[in-house]
């Protein structure tokens, strides 16, 4: 039964069939829904649905129950927080399983590159505690001791993203010849580090030198020929998911608003607990938040999600349409 059609056991699965039969277009579930219908499960059912219809079990001689405890417990390490939970991971995957599947991409990626891009979305925030880089570093905490001040949080997202790895049962990779292994642990350890803000305008500006210099095959799909441009293509795609949310349908964007802003302002209640300085926009008693996101549209999700359509040309519109929408409506309310 631990099978399921979606990895999780519950009652009522013909609701999940229901909700995740969008999961393939970008915003097309509401995790919101999917974590009620999941038992709280909507990592594990979300990318054990997607992994089954991108064949990975037979590709790579996966067993589903290794698979399933390795996702359940790589949830469970999730933390109760209002932002970075398994909901955001969730998303996370969902969004870079709709960007992998866009036709400029197509049989661009390997499979294994392919798996590599998803197990790397669904541990990227592993165990995030909810305080930025910057309060770790401000505060010399033991995370910021741990990672000398470099990445702190994705350092330890993958730390323990890999970890869980080598628990009982959860060593879904067993069959994994040793290249395939390395292969995997170094483009996952490349994607998750690229998650980190502080590396975001050194992506960006790769991203636009690719998209001037793009090679694109007569079928209109891109030429990527050595690692550098293939994994600065997947650390861009799973960066422009993880900030993602003011892309997609105003109702879900409204509650990842909500829910991000808790985040922020609970940051703002410890250090103002520790009489520190505030970090920006986590002072509840001074933000304004359609402020700060047409802000952050304009100054960061913009320019990078422009610059991702222009590589995929033309099939971001899209997701520039949406955005476009977003920043419209919040930019009305201030
Ligand atoms: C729905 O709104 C947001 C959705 C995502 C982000 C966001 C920023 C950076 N990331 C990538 C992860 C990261 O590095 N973070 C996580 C947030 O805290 C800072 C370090 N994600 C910010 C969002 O709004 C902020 C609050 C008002 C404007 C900005
Ligand atoms: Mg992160
Ligand atoms: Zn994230």
């Amino acid at each position: 039964k631990i099978m399921g059609n979606f990895g999780v056991v519950i009652g009522n699965e013909d609701a999940l069939a229901k909700e995740l039969e969008g999961i393939d277009m970008w915003g097309g579930i509401d995790l919101f829904k999917i974590a009620d219908i999941s038992n709280n499960r909507p990592l594990t059912s979300v990318m054990y649905t997607i992994c089954k219809k991108r064949d990975m079990f037979v590709k790579f001689k996966l067993s589903p129950v290794k698979f399933l405890t390795y996702m359940m417990t790589l949830e469970d390490h999730y933390r109760e927080v209002p932002y970075h939970n398994s909901l955001h991971a969730a998303d996370v995957v969902q969004s870079v399983h709709v960007l992998l599947s866009s036709a400029a991409l197509d049989s661009v990626f390997t499979d294994l590159e392919i798996l590599s891009a998803l197990i790397a979305s669904a541990m990227h925030d592993v165990d995030h505690p909810g305080l930025s880089n910057q309060y770790h570093c401000s505060n010399s905490t033991e995370l910021a001791i741990m990672y000398n001040d470099a990445s702190v949080l994705e350092n330890h997202h993958l730390a323990v993203g890999f970890k869980l790895m080598q628990q009982n049962h959860c060593d879904m990779f067993e069959h994994f010849t040793q290249k395939q292994w390395q292969s995997l642990r170094k483009m996952s350890i490349d994607m998750v580090l690229a998650t980190d803000m502080s590396k975001h305008m050194q992506l960006l500006a790769n991203l636009k030198t690719m998209v001037e210099t793009k090679k694109v095959a007569a079928s209109g799909v891109l030429m990527l020929d050595n690692y550098t441009d293939r994994i600065q293509v997947l650390q861009n795609m799973v960066h422009c998911a993880d900030l993602s949310n003011s892309a997609k349908p105003i109702e879900l964007y409204k509650k990842w608003v909500s829910v991000i802003i808790d985040e922020y302002w609970m940051q703002g209640d410890v250090e103002r607990q520790a009489g520190l300085e505030i970090s920006p926009m986590c002072d509840r008693h001074n933000t304004s938040i359609e402020r700060s996101q047409v802000m952050f549209i304009d100054f960061v999700v913009h320019p990078l999600l422009e610059t991702w359509a222009d590589l995929v040309n033309p099939y971001a519109q899209e997701i520039i349409n949406e955005l476009s929408d977003n920043r419209e409506y919040y930019a009305s309310l201030i």
